[in-house]
């Protein structure tokens, strides 16, 4: 036994023995060390790369995101891109599935609940081989296997927005959850169509992406811009937690054809009571301004942020800012020079400016809108005519 026998001749063997034991012990432990320093390293190099390669100012992602389908990376069988897009019914989904079918190469899946999309926007895709349109409610889950998520679903115009607020606010809570669930199960992209609205009442003007808004959180809108705030919450939560890929646009109010002609918004109220000859009617005090995009800008801004690395959030609008009372005299010249502008009252916590800085939208994603109101207008007039079944006359 080592120690018992040290003058016995075989002390010098057991000596050397424990020599041996101790270098064998100290290289292990130097190993061992080497290999859990190169480890940080690299994990933290990832957590590096990962915070540059989605723009991750907002903290880098703790997690590898999931691995997307193996037909993703199948050798003999190159897999079309499978995008789901939710809300795909309604005015801009519609519009970017148009886009998004352009190209051969994507399959497109749209969900809705038609609360207020229709089958109508989209009735040139429907018995298509490269589309699929489920009714489905983004409140219960969803099981689909698909590349990338447009999440849009949620009514958008305060008068939808606030019939049922309830509803409003679990849209966007629960749909927001669930279609994250699906992008962590599938490892698919996510997008979400935030708004300006999670300014609320901008005390900053024009407002940037650093702003944190000034946002009543128990008043009547508070469904909508308190539920997106939260979706965008959760957005950055699953990014951190789970490593998802996402991506959140704040749109700023948008326009264009195929908007419901009783949306209640104000181009689309302003371009119907000038048609059908009614009295345009400007929310007191009328001097409150907004920015309004061309919805064929806004889809190619979410399929730039889409394709792109940031993570956003980015401000996607048209930075030409008008006040109400000037919007009514631009429709009335373009639309109606005969018709009437009254003033009727608005409703509480209206925002009272807002126009986005869009200097992240063109360094990050190259883009800015090309079509202005006065451009735009026009288009918008065309369609809701045929609509309504009143052409111009002279
Ligand atoms: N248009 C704008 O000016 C604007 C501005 C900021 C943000 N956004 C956002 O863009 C998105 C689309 O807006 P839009 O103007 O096309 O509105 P929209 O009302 O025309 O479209 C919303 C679509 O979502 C569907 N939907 C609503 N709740 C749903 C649910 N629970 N489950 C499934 N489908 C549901 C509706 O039926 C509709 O087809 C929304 O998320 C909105 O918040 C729009
Ligand atoms: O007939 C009308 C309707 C509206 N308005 C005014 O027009 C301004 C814009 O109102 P809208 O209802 O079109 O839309 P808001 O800007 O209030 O909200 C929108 O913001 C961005 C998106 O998230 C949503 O599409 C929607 O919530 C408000 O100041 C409102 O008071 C009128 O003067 N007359």
């Amino acid at each position: 036994m080592f120690g018992e026998n040290d003058a016995s001749p075989d002390s010098d063997l057991n000596l050397s023995r424990i020599g041996f034991a101790i270098a064998a012990r100290s290289l292990l432990h130097a190993y061992l060390s080497l290999v859990f320093a190169i480890g940080m390293l690299a994990i933290s190099d990832w957590n590096n790369m990962a915070a540059q390669g989605t723009g991750g100012a907002n903290g880098a992602t703790s997690r590898p995101p999931p691995n997307p389908s193996p037909l993703r990376t199948a050798k003999f069988f190159q897999a079309n891109m499978r995008i789901l897009v939710t809300g795909g019914a309604g005015f801009i989904g519609s519009h970017l599935v148009d886009r998004l079918m352009e190209n051969e190469k994507n399959e497109v899946v749209v969900v809705d609940n038609f609360f207020t999309g229709s089958k109508d926007n989209l009735k040139q895709w429907i018995g298509h081989p490269r589309f699929e349109l489920i009714r489905h409610d983004v409140t219960e889950p969803l099981l689909v296997e698909v590349d990338q998520i447009y999440h849009l679903a949620c009514p958008a115009s305060p008068i939808f927005y606030k019939y049922n607020p309830v509803k409003t606010i679990k849209t966007n809570v629960i749909g927001t959850l669930n279609m994250l669930g699906l992008a962590k199960r599938v490892g698919a992209r996510i997008l979400l169509t935030s708004t300006s609205e999670v300014y609320g009442d901008p005390l900053v003007h024009p407002q940037d992406e650093s702003y944190w808004g000034n946002v009543n959180p128990i008043g009547v809108r508070s469904c909508y811009d308190e539920g997106k705030r939260v979706a965008e919450t959760l957005m950055f939560d699953y990014h951190r937690q789970h490593g998802i890929e996402i991506r959140i646009a704040r749109i700023f109010n948008t326009y264009g054809p195929r908007m419901n002609i009783d949306d209640g918004r104000v181009v689309s109220n302003f371009i119907a009571q000038a048609i059908r000859n009614e009295p345009l009617t400007v929310q007191s005090p009328g001097t409150q301004t907004r920015s309004f995009c061309y919805v064929s800008d806004m889809v190619d801004g979410l399929i730039r942020l889409m394709e792109g690395n940031n993570t956003g959030p980015i401000n996607l609008g048209n930075p030409g800012e008008f006040t109400m009372l000037e919007l009514a005299e631009n429709v009335k010249e373009l639309i109606n020079p005969e018709v009437k502008i009254i003033h009727v009252e608005n409703t509480p916590d209206d925002p009272r400016q807002r126009k986005p800085v869009i200097t992240k939208a063109k360094e990050e994603l190259g883009w800015e809108p090309t079509i202005k109101l006065r451009d735009g207008l026009p288009r918008m007039e065309e369609d809701f005519r045929k609509r309504l079944g009143i052409p111009r006359t002279a």
